[in-house]
């Protein structure tokens, strides 16, 4: 009889994920699993997978281990690995909610972007404490067809580029991602976020995923449209002392995303689990043959 690996699938804002509960890190799950685990169509599908492991069992989270006893060991759909995942952690929390490892209120999850505090709220939302922006000098340009916008250059712990577009549509079908200029701006890829205004502290935005192609949101990508969107707007709570939030639509619903005189980025959003069930150990193995 073949191994039987437990799964779970959730989204948050419809940024969906594979979830593989694996506290002692004792599963094998090199990049061709994990994208034939998030294939759409031959395996379960997802934009990405959250491998939960215990820090203390991860040789990447072993330092953090006293501060977060879990740790989100997230990879991209296409298998590769990115250091955070904004909707990835609020349903990793969800997750351990779910599974009763945790209850509502603040806990703190290590991640490879560091650890991030997270608050389950009663109502069914969660926090995260996504930390501070980054935004490297340099223009960035970004294409798509004959169009051209310059964009923000924003690090998140990892990165991102924003552009101010007067329509969605001209981000086109995002089937592949979109050319920067220049080269050297992210050597590693980047997150795209093309983005309009709905109104005051209200944007909308699509993105194209590294690792993932275009997805239905991107919690780290709508916190660094914020920032974009704030300093765009001339509005920087580090220099007038007063917190400043924007209400960021993506195509799978709506995250609330504040900006801290201190610099730190809280967003606020949905995470939901919609199924558990159990991966056939032999299918997965013919799948990386
Ligand atoms: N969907 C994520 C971001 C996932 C990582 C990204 N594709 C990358 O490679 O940096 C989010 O919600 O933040």
């Amino acid at each position: 009889m073949s191994t039987r690996i437990a799964f779970l699938k959730g989204h948050g804002t419809e940024n969906d994920f594979v979830i593989v509960p694996d506290p002692d890190n004792a599963l094998d799950l090199p990049p061709a699993a994990v994208a034939a685990l998030c294939d759409r169509r031959a395996g379960i599908g997802g934009d990405g997978l959250l491998h939960v492991v215990r820090s203390a069992a991860h040789p990447e989270a072993r330092a953090m281990a006293a501060e977060a006893e879990w740790f989100m060991d997230y990879r991209n759909g296409d298998g590769s690995i990115a250091e955070m995942c904004g909707n990835g952690v609020r349903v990793f929390a969800r997750y351990l909610q779910h599974a009763g490892l945790v209850t509502e209120g603040d806990l703190a999850i290590a991640t490879r972007g560091g650890v991030k505090s997270v608050h389950i709220d009663k109502d069914g939302d969660i926090t995260v404490g996504m930390g501070r922006a980054a935004l490297p000098a340099g223009d960035v340009t970004v294409s798509v067809g004959e169009r051209d916008w310059p964009a923000r250059n924003v690090n998140m712990g990892n990165p991102h580029a924003v552009a101010f577009v007067d329509d969605l549509a001209h981000a086109g079908d995002l089937l592949t991602p979109p050319p920067f200029s220049p080269a050297s701006a992210y050597p590693d890829g980047v997150n795209v976020e093309f983005v309009v205004d709905r109104g005051p502290r209200h944007v909308a935005l699509r993105v194209h995923e590294r690792g993932s192609g275009e997805t239905r949101s991107c919690g780290t990508g709508a916190c660094a449209v914020a920032v974009a969107a704030a300093r765009r707007d001339g509005a920087d709570p580090a220099a007038t002392g007063t917190p400043v939030t924007y209400t960021v639509d993506v195509p799978g619903g709506r995250l609330v995303i504040t900006e801290h005189p201190d610099g730190e980025i809280e967003m606020t959003g949905p995470a939901v689990i919609v199924a558990e069930g159990e991966i056939d150990g032999e299918w997965l193995e013919n799948a990386l043959r």
